[in-house]
């Protein structure tokens, strides 16, 4: 709810703690600002432009706010539209499994801090609730009817979470009736659906892409919400990224307007970890380690033949961090473009002087760019190619190809030097195949979070690690912003000092507002 405050901003206030609101497609470079009204236990959160301190937008939202700046940044109940729904004891107090752990259920007290980098005397910050089974349930074992699609793009481990979102209901709640919607939101209202049992999804896992498919595009709420009503299902879980997440919100959103005693379960998935607040994606590092395999290939055949150039290009439509954590594994990468990071080819300081130094250096480089980089520049020689796709994604320009010729085309033409190109596209092959150790159990914890949550009656939430500790947060908080990478930030500090590539950041950009604003923010949590 926005509420337009006209109280003068007032820097004196003692709880007011600034930090940069980063929006992507926010021209200004506005602040905000959280003035915490301890008496009402509600935060007013102000949007200030910081250019001439104009009041943009004042946000009410209802978190528990403490006089001490712990701010619980909390997500809706079933019992807050249906007061009087039943609760029973949660059977995992019979599970064997259970039986000896020490502290089987989470206390509703018991939340996680967004920031854990803190000083002595700053407000405790804003905390969400920690995922976990709890004493009470809000639904029957038997009145369970469960529903689980997958949309979007393919990512590393979306079976696995399949599968222990399955197996947890089974297995620690005794439900029986799950059902898979194929093909992603449309197959709520346009395929028929499949049983999932233990036995059907037994080893899923071992296998990339999605058993229930996917899609763009497709999502229209009230269609998705009557067809759930229909099929008498009483918990929706909906794996997929940004858009996916923002589409679950709408479908809690109608559900709770028709008071329907229906838990919605977001998991958020992406290849490209760009969705905010959790510490990163599940199959994120499956990608990055698969990713490995592209880089050495490229530095092979670069430092096998004279003046070598390896281009290699993997995903990252908005978000470089598979391009710059994949370099930073691989060691064997001379230069790393991602969509965050300017650069430019010609002149002092460009790419064509520092390969060519490279080259005179070493005899061969490798180039990582991620997908989403440098569309400007194609953009500049493919006027008016402007698509999306079926769910409002742009649809970028082959950077790779791109890059590739105007390499070979300066050396040959403008600079007479022999250079061998070699370039490989991985992109899909990252995302396609099946999840590793790691990462199998991360989807576990995932998938059983999100369990014990619907059961425990929560809904309208994304489910995910922060700070390592899997925690139930608001779906309005991953999708109001996307992670990207920060230049201001030690990781990237640390690329370029492992490649010792050029900042690209001439004097002019680092005079531009956007950077020096970043610069001026440096994320507190920055490792
Ligand atoms: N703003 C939105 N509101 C409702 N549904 C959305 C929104 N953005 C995307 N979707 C739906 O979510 C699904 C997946 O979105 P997409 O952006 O393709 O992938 P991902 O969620 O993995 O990033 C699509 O079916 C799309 O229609
Ligand atoms: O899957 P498509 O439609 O080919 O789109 C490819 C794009 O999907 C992504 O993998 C991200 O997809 P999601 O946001 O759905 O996870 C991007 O990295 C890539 O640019
Ligand atoms: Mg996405």
């Amino acid at each position: 709810m926005d509420l337009l405050i006209h109280s003068p901003l007032s820097r004196s206030s003692p709880s007011l703690s600034p930090f940069l609101f980063n929006s992507k497609n926010t021209t200004l470079n506005p602040v905000f600002h959280s003035l915490n009204f301890d008496s009402r236990n509600f935060q007013i959160k102000l949007l200030v432009s910081r250019q001439n301190h104009q009041l943009i937008r004042a946000q009410v939202s209802d978190q528990i706010v403490n006089d001490d700046g712990f701010v619980l940044e909390d997500v809706p109940h079933l019992t807050n539209f249906l007061p009087d729904l039943p609760s029973y004891p949660n059977p995992l107090q019979k599970s064997q499994a259970y039986a000896i752990v020490k502290k089987t259920f989470v206390s509703s007290e018991d939340s996680v801090a967004q920031n854990i980098v803190v000083q002595k005397d700053t407000p405790r910050g804003v905390h969400f609730r920690r995922a976990g089974p709890r004493e009470k349930v809000y639904f029957k074992s038997d009145e369970v009817r469960a529903c689980i699609v997958t949309c979007g793009g393919l990512c590393p481990g979306i079976n696995t979470v399949i599968r222990e979102i399955v197996c947890g209901l089974n297995y620690m709640y005794g439900v029986d009736n799950i059902l898979g919607i194929e093909g992603g939101y449309k197959g709520f209202y346009s395929r028929n659906t499949t049983t999932l049992t233990p036995k059907v999804v037994n080893d899923i896992h071992k296998r990339g892409g999605t058993f229930l498919c996917t899609s763009r595009g497709g999502h229209d709420t009230n269609k998705i919400v009557d067809n759930i009503q229909d099929r008498g299902i009483n918990q929706v879980y909906i794996i997929g990224g940004d858009g996916t997440q923002r589409g679950a919100a709408l479908i809690y959103k109608e559900v709770e307007k028709r008071g329907l005693p229906i838990a919605v379960a977001g998991i958020p998935k992406t290849i490209d970890n760009d969705i905010a607040v959790i510490d990163k994606s599940f199959g994120f590092d499956t990608a990055v380690e698969e990713a490995q395999r592209a880089i050495n290939a490229a530095h092979v055949e670069a430092e096998s033949v004279e003046n070598g150039v390896g281009i290699v290009k993997l995903m990252g439509r908005y978000s470089g961090f598979i391009a710059m954590f994949a370099t930073l594994a691989s060691r064997d990468v001379d230069c790393c473009l991602i969509p965050e990071s300017p650069f430019y080819l010609e002149g002092r300081g460009g790419l064509f002087d520092f390969i060519e130094q490279r080259l005179k250096e070493n005899g061969h480089m490798v180039i990582v760019v991620a997908e989403g980089a440098g569309q400007e520049y194609v953009a500049q020689n493919m006027p008016g190619v402007d698509e999306k796709d079926a769910s409002g994604n742009r649809l970028l320009l082959d950077i790779g190809l791109w890059l590739t010729q105007k390499i070979k085309d300066h050396f040959s033409k403008v600079r007479k030097m022999t250079i061998n190109m070699k370039y490989i596209d991985p992109t899909y092959m990252i995302r396609a195949i099946p999840s590793n150790a790691s990462d199998n159990i991360y989807c576990t914890l995932l998938a059983q979070s999100a369990v014990h949550g619907a059961m425990a009656g929560y809904t309208g939430f994304t489910v995910g690690p922060v700070n390592s500790r899997h925690a139930y947060i608001p779906i309005a908080r991953v999708t109001e912003a996307t992670n990207t990478v920060k230049l201001t930030d030690r990781m990237w500090a640390r690329l370029l000092a492992s490649t010792n590539q050029p900042s690209f950041l001439n004097s002019s950009d680092v005079l531009q507002n956007d950077i020096t604003g970043a610069i001026n923010s440096m994320n507190s949590n920055s490792i």
